[in-house]
């Protein structure tokens, strides 16, 4: 049986109190949208956004885009309910797909907050996504990407917040990411050894479509599943760096194939052209034809 591979691509954020690009989202080529109702949100519209939000996730219309919201975090004065609206929402059939919780800086947290979900009796659809974006975070990642084993905590992708990084480190952003590379690649180490995908963090400069088009190159190079953006014209660049090119499925298929005939089944490596494939290769030939397949089907 094959696993279900829900494309995570590119998820763009939105601010919650931005009407227009809330309803511009419903026709984007993009995988995920994360509606924001922390950073992008002033303190005194963050009550309005909030409203907002849930009414226009009772209109729907998102198709196939996963839709999270980002609520602020458990430390806030709005934390308690920005989670029950989207608690109730959920409850309604017209809730988000999961809750971004940001600056996430334990494991605990995420307990903290299935605890909560359980206790507004939140329909276990509703999942939850945690931003790793301060020093402590990135420190604690394997025991915070971990917190993905245990169900209470709902935890199924953790997402980059180079921002806030460079904010709390003194690190420049560059390109190439240099000085903060360490922390990317720890990020989707401990993301993959507890289970959960990881999301790179985004690129500010959104005129500048070629330097983020190797920033994304580079991140699928590192092993995230998808980027976060800002802006609709990162979406296409972000796509086309994280679709495995028609000429690698092609090849996956071959050797899948390979390794299933019949005079192949004792066989544990190949040798294709001078190469040699393990059985591992067709694992990750077979990974990759499903993530195809998936992006395949989509409208
Ligand atoms: C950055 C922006 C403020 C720029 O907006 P704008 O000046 O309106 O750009 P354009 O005129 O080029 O927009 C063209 C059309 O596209 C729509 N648009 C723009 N941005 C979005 C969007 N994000 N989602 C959907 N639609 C969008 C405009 O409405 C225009 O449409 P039309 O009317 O048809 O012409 C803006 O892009 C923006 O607000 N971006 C998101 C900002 C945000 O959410 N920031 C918070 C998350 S990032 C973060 O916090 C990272 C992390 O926490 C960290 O620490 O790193
Ligand atoms: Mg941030």
């Amino acid at each position: 049986m094959t696993a279900f591979v829900r494309p995570r691509r590119s998820a763009l954020y939105m601010p919650g109190s931005n009407a227009r690009a809330m309803e511009k989202a419903r026709t984007l080529p993009v995988d995920a949208i994360i509606i924001d109702l922390e950073d992008a949100v002033a303190p005194d519209a963050k009550p309005q956004a909030r409203d907002e939000v849930a009414a226009t996730l009772a209109q729907g219309g998102f198709g196939p885009r996963e839709v999270v919201v980002r609520v602020n975090g458990p430390e806030t004065p709005w934390f308690e309910e920005d989670l029950a609206c989207m608690a109730r929402a959920s409850a309604a059939g017209a809730g988000p797909d999961a809750v971004l919780i940001p600056k996430v800086g334990d494991a605990e947290t995420l307990r903290l907050v299935g605890r909560r979900l359980e206790a507004l009796g939140t329909p276990a659809a509703l999942g939850v996504w945690a931003m790793i974006e301060t020093p402590i975070a990135v420190l604690r990642a394997l025991d915070i990407a971990l917190a993905a084993r245990d169900p209470l905590t709902r935890l199924r992708v953790l997402v980059l917040g180079t921002n806030d990084l460079a904010k709390e480190t003194g690190a420049r952003i560059l390109p190439g990411r240099a000085p903060m590379q360490a922390w990317l690649s720890h990020c989707v180490l401990a993301a993959r050894a507890g289970g959960a995908e990881v999301l790179d963090g985004v690129w500010n400069d959104f005129r500048d479509v070629a330097g983020f088009a190797s920033e994304c190159v580079q991140a699928a190079d590192l092993g995230f599943d998808g980027k976060t953006l800002i802006h609709p014209g990162q979406i296409e660049p972000c796509n086309a760096a994280f679709t495995p090119p028609c000429e690698e499925i092609t090849a996956a298929r071959g050797l899948i194939e390979l390794f299933d005939r019949p005079e192949n089944a004792a066989k544990g490596v190949l040798q294709i052209e001078g190469r040699m494939y393990e059985r591992m290769h067709a694992d990750i030939a077979r990974k990759r034809v499903a993530l195809a397949d998936a992006i395949a089907a989509r409208p």
